[in-house]
C-alpha cells in the first residue's frame, strides 16, 4: 500500500477548499490533508455575507462544509491558526503560534485583504471592512447602538453593505470618489438608473468626494473630506477594493507582483508550492470573484491528482449586484473603445436598460439594468467568442435565446455543456450536480433544486441556466415551480398580493409593504409601480394615485426622449381630425419651435423635442385631450375609413373607433394597450395585431384579442363575433376589465393571453351577467379618470413641477 503524501492547504476559504473537494473526488486516497485557517469557522460562503447582513440568510446557512465534513474526509483542520511562513527548504509550514506541519505539497489560498484607506483616524473604533463573519457581527452590533452609517466606496461590496445596513435600520450614506457609482461594472446610464433606484430605497450618496480624515475620540464621530466638508457618522465601512494577500510570498521567498505569481497550472516559482484564489496573479490578472477561482481550483486539483488537464487560460467575468429588488448585470468589456461599437436600448417606462458591446462581429461585453433575464445567455455568448454578425439587434432586443438556440446557443448550449462545467459561479454548482439532483434526488422544481444544490442561491445570475437545465433533465416532470415573489422584496405572488390587499383593504403602497412584511421596506422599481396599479385597480374610487411610484413619463405626462426633451401628442380620436385642430397643432408647433412634427403609427401627430418647461404652455394653447402616448393606458384606436368612403366597407369603422377611443381613453391597465377597427376583412387598420381589434364582416363585427406587433409579432385570437355596436362595446369593456383584474403589472395582453389561456378568457366572458358585472367595474374605474393636462394647466402648484431644475436627467 502506498503511503499518502502530505498536502497542506493554507486558507480555509472558498477557492482552496473547493479545490480540495475536487481533489477528493479525483484521488481520494492520494493525500493526507491538513488545512490551516486564520478564521475560527469551518469553510463558509463569503459571498452570502451580503445576504446575511441584509437579513435574508442566517449565518448557519452559509456554511459550505461543516465540522463533520472534515472528519468524514480525514482532513485535519486547524482553525484560528494563521500560517506565518513556509520554510520551502525544509518543506514545513509554521503558524504564528509556532506550530509546524510538514508537507509534500502545499497550496496557498489566503485570499485578499480589504484595502483600508490610509487616512488619519482609520484605526479608530467603528471603522471596519466588510470581508468576514466578524465584520458582519460588528455591523449587527453597531446597528443596535448607533444610527448613522457611512460606506466608503460605491462598488459591489459597498452597495451590498449599504443595503444591509439600511435593513438593519441605520441611516446610510455612501461616499464615492467618482461622479457615478459602480463605475468598474457599469456605464453612466446604467449607473444613474441604479443610483436613482437605490436613492428611492433610502440610500444617500455623496459623489466625487474624497475622504481626508476620520475624527472622534476613540470612536469615529466624523468623516472629513478634502473639500473641507464633513459628515457626522457612528460607523464607517470601507469598501474601496481589495488587495491580494501576498504576506506568505513575502515571508517565504515566493515570487509575487500584485498577487502571488502562478503559471497556468497554479505552480509558483518554488517546487511543490502552488497557489490559487484571490491571492494569486495569473497572466497579469488577480481575480476578485469566485467563478474564475473555481476554474483555477479544477485545474489545480487535476494536476495534484495526476489527471491530465489543459492549463488555466484566464476567465471572462460577469457580476450581478445582490441587492434585493435591483437587477444589475455586467459582463466582459462593457465600455466601447476604438474598434468596438455599442448597441443600447433604454426603456424609462419599464425602468430597463440594456447595452451590448461588439468587436469584430463578436459580443465582448454587456450591461443590463432592470431586467437581467438575458444575462446568462449573453455571458455564454461572450465566453464562447461565437460570431453574432447579423443577430446583433435580436440579441439586444432580447430574443437572443431563440436565435442562439438555433446556432448552438441556449438550449443546445446547455445540452452540449460538459458535466463538470460550472453553471452557478457563486456556489460552484456544475451541470453534473444539477443533473444528479434532478435525476437521482427527486428535485423537480426550481425551489427544490435551489435548496438541494444551492444553485442560484446567491446573486441569481445563473437562474435562467438553472431553470433551463431543470427542464432539460426533468422534461415533462417539471413540477409547479416554487412560488416566486413579484420581485426580490417579497416572496408573495401577484395573485396573493391582490387577494391580501382586497381582503385586508390595504390602501397605500407603504401599508401593503408593511403589512405584507416586505423584506425591503422601501420596495423597488418593480414592486412600487405594480402595487400602485393594483391598488388603483381594486379601489378606483378611494385610492389616491401615488405619483412617486410612477415612472418619469407618467409623472410628467409626456414621453422623455433620449436627449432629455419630451414629446407632446394630442388625442386624435380614431385618427380623424379637423382643419381647425390641425391649424392649432401647427401654430403651437411653430410658436414653441418644435423641431420635429411626425405622424405616428397610431394616426396622430407627435411634436418632438419639447422642453419640459414648455409642456404646460403648449397644452394650454392646444386645448386638446392628452393622447397618453406615455403610461400604461389606452394609446390609440386605429381605424380605416370604413363604409363612409371605401367601396369595400361593410361597417362604419371610423365611428366605431371614435366611440371606443372616447370610451376608454385614460383607462389604466397593467400595460399600455392599442385598439383598432377595420371596416371589412381586408383589415386595412391591421386590427388583428392589436391588443383588441374589431373587424367588420357582413352584418357583424369580429372581436380579435391578444395581438402585438412588437419584438415578437403575435397575431390575435378570435374572441367572438357580435352583431351590434353596443355588443362590441360590451365585450370590449368586459375584456379590458378582465385583463385589468387578472393581468400582472407590465404584462401586455399578448403575454397575458398566453399565460392565462384564451379559453379562460372566453369562459370568463361568455355569460352576459359576468360581462355586465365587469362592465360595471370598468365604468367605475373610468368615472374617476381626469385629463392630466387639463388639471396641470389650471393648477399653479402642479405647473411648478415643470420649471427647469439643474441636475442630471430624471430616470
Ligand atoms: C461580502 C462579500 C460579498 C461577495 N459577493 C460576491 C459575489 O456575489 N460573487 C462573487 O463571485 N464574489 C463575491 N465576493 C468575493 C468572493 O467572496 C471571493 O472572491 C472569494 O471568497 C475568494 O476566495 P479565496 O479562497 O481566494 O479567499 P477567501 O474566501 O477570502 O479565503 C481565504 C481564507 O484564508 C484565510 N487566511 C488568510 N491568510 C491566512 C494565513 N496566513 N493562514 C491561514 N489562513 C489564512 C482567510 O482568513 C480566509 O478565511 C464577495 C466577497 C465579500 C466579502
Ligand atoms: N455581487 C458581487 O459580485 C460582489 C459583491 C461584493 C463583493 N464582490 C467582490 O469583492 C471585492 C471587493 O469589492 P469592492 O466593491 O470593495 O471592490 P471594487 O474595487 O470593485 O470597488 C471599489 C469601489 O470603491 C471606489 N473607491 C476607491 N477608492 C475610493 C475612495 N477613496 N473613496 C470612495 N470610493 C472609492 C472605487 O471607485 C470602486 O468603485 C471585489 O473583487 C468584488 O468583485 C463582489
Ligand atoms: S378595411 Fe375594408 S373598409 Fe376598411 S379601408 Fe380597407 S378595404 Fe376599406
Ligand atoms: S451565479 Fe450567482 S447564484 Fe448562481
Amino acid at each position: 500500500m502506498t503511503v499518502p503524501k502530505k498536502l497542506v492547504l493554507i486558507g480555509n476559504g472558498m477557492a482552496g477548499v473547493r479545490a480540495i473537494e475536487h481533489l477528493l473526488k479525483l484521488a481520494p486516497d492520494t493525500y493526507e490533508i491538513t488545512i490551516f485557517g486564520a478564521e475560527p469557522h469551518p469553510n463558509y460562503n463569503r459571498i452570502m455575507l451580503s445576504t446575511v447582513l441584509a437579513g435574508s440568510t442566517e449565518l448557519k446557512d452559509i456554511i459550505i462544509n461543516d465540522w463533520d465534513w472534515y472528519k468524514d474526509n480525514n482532513i485535519t483542520l486547524h482553525t484560528n491558526q494563521a500560517i506565518k511562513k513556509i520554510d520551502t527548504q525544509r518543506k514545513v509550514v509554521i503558524t504564528e503560534s509556532g506550530m509546524e506541519a510538514s508537507y509534500d505539497e502545499v497550496v496557498i489560498a489566503t485570499g485578499s485583504k480589504p484595502f483600508m484607506l490610509p487616512i488619519p483616524g482609520a484605526d479608530k473604533e467603528g471603522v471596519i471592512a466588510f470581508r468576514d463573519i466578524q465584520d458582519c457581527e460588528k455591523m449587527f452590533s453597531a446597528a443596535k447602538s448607533y444610527k448613522k452609517a457611512t460606506v466608503i466606496g460605491a462598488g459591489l461590496l459597498g452597495l451590498e453593505a449599504a443595503r444591509g445596513l439600511l435593513n438593519l435600520g441605520m441611516e446610510v450614506t455612501v461616499i464615492h470618489k467618482h461622479p457615478y457609482i459602480m463605475e468598474r461594472q457599469l456605464d453612466e446610464a446604467a449607473s444613474l438608473m441604479l443610483r436613482k433606484e437605490l436613492e428611492s430605497q433610502g440610500m444617500k450618496f455623496l459623489l466625487s468626494k474624497h475622504s481626508a480624515s476620520i475624527t472622534g475620540r476613540g470612536r469615529v464621530k466624523e468623516l472629513q473630506f478634502t473639500d473641507g466638508s464633513h459628515l457626522a457618522t457612528d460607523l464607517i465601512v470601507m469598501a474601496v477594493g481589495i488587495r491580494p494577500n501576498v504576506d506568505l510570498a513575502k515571508s517565504s521567498g515566493i515570487d509575487y507582483n500584485n498577487g502571488i505569481l502562478v503559471d497556468d497550472f497554479m505552480n509558483t516559482n518554488i517546487p511543490h508550492v502552488s497557489a490559487l484564489g484571490e491571492c494569486v496573479e495569473h497572466r497579469g490578472v488577480a481575480y476578485g470573484l469566485v467563478a474564475p477561482l473555481y476554474e483555477q481550483g479544477a485545474v489545480l486539483a487535476k494536476r495534484l491528482a495526476g489527471v491530465e488537464t489543459a492549463g488555466y487560460a484566464g476567465s471572462v467575468t460577469s457580476t450581478k449586484l445582490k441587492v434585493s429588488g435591483v437587477d444589475v448585470f455586467s459582463a466582459g468589456r462593457f465600455v466601447e473603445t476604438e474598434g468596438s461599437r455599442a448597441l443600447r436600448i433604454q426603456d424609462d417606462m419599464a425602468g430597463t436598460y440594456k447595452k451590448i458591446v461588439i468587436r469584430n462581429g463578436k459580443l465582448i461585453g454587456a450591461v443590463l439594468f432592470g431586467d437581467t433575464a438575458d444575462g446568462a445567455s449573453l455571458f455564454a455568448s461572450i465566453k464562447s467568442g461565437e460570431s453574432i454578425e447579423g443577430r446583433e439587434k435580436e440579441l439586444l432586443l432580447g430574443i437572443s435565446s431563440d436565435l442562439l438556440g438555433k446556432s448552438g446557443g441556449s438550449a443546445s448550449r446547455l445540452e452540449n455543456m460538459p458535466d463538470d462545467e460550472i453553471v452557478c459561479g457563486c456556489n460552484g454548482v456544475t451541470k453534473g450536480a444539477i443533473g444528479d439532483a434532478v435525476l437521482n434526488k427527486g428535485c423537480n422544481t426550481f425551489g427544490e433544486l435551489k435548496a438541494c444544490t444551492k444553485a442560484s442561491a446567491s446573486c441569481g445570475g445563473c437562474k435562467a441556466d438553472v431553470e433551463g437545465l431543470l427542464h432539460f433533465y426533468a422534461g415533462d416532470a417539471v413540477g409547479e415551480s416554487a412560488k416566486e415573489g413579484i420581485c426580490g422584496c417579497t416572496s408573495l405572488s401577484r395573485d396573493e398580493i391582490v387577494e391580501q390587499i382586497q381582503s385586508m383593504r390595504l390602501m397605500t403602497v407603504k401599508e401593503v409593504m408593511h403589512v405584507l412584511d416586505w423584506n425591503n421596506k422601501e420596495g423597488c422599481s418593480k414592486c412600487r409601480p405594480s402595487l400602485n396599479y393594483y391598488l388603483g385597480m381594486l379601489f378606483p374610487e378611494d385610492y389616491v394615485d401615488e405619483k412617486e411610484s410612477r415612472f418619469t413619463n407618467e409623472r410628467y405626462h409626456a414621453n422623455i426622449q433620449k436627449d432629455g426633451t419630451y414629446s407632446v401628442v394630442p388625442r386624435i380620436y380614431g385618427g380623424v381630425t379637423t382643419p381647425a385642430d390641425l391649424i392649432k397643432i401647427a401654430s403651437v408647433a411653430e410658436k414653441f419651435n418644435v423641431p420635429l412634427v411626425k405622424f405616428t403609427g397610431g394616426q396622430r401627430l407627435d411634436l418632438f423635442g419639447v422642453k419640459k418647461e414648455d409642456l404646460p404652455k403648449m397644452w394650454e394653447e392646444l386645448e386638446m385631450a392628452s393622447g397618453h402616448a406615455y403610461g400604461k393606458t389606452l394609446r390609440t384606436v386605429k381605424t380605416c375609413v370604413g363604409n363612409t368612403f371605401c367601396r369595400f366597407g361593410t361597417q362604419d369603422a371610423m365611428a366605431m373607433g371614435i366611440k371606443m377611443e372616447k370610451a376608454f381613453e385614460r383607462l389604466n391597465a397593467p400595460a399600455k394597450f392599442k385598439l383598432a377597427v377595420s371596416g371589412c376583412p381586408r383589415n386595412c387598420a391591421e386590427a388583428t395585431i392589436k391588443d383588441l381589434g374589431v373587424v367588420a364582416i357582413d352584418g357583424a363585427w369580429e372581436i380579435h384579442v391578444g395581438g402585438n406587433a412588437g419584438v415578437k409579432v403575435r397575431a390575435c385570437d378570435l374572441l367572438t363575433t357580435v352583431k351590434t355596436e353596443e355588443e362590441v362595446m360590451e365585450w370590449t369593456s368586459a375584456y379590458l376589465q378582465y385583463y385589468r383584474e387578472t393581468g400582472q403589472w407590465n404584462e401586455r395582453t399578448a403575454h397575458w393571453i398566453d399565460r392565462v389561456g384564451l379559453d379562460t378568457v372566453k369562459k370568463a366572458l361568455e355569460k352576459q351577467e359576468d360581462r355586465l358585472a365587469l362592465v360595471e367595474r370598468v365604468q367605475k374605474a373610468l368615472s374617476v379618470t381626469t385629463d392630466p393636462w387639463k388639471e396641470i394647466v389650471d393648477n399653479d402648484e402642479l405647473r411648478k413641477n415643470f420649471e427647469p431644475i439643474a441636475g442630471p436627467l430624471p430616470v
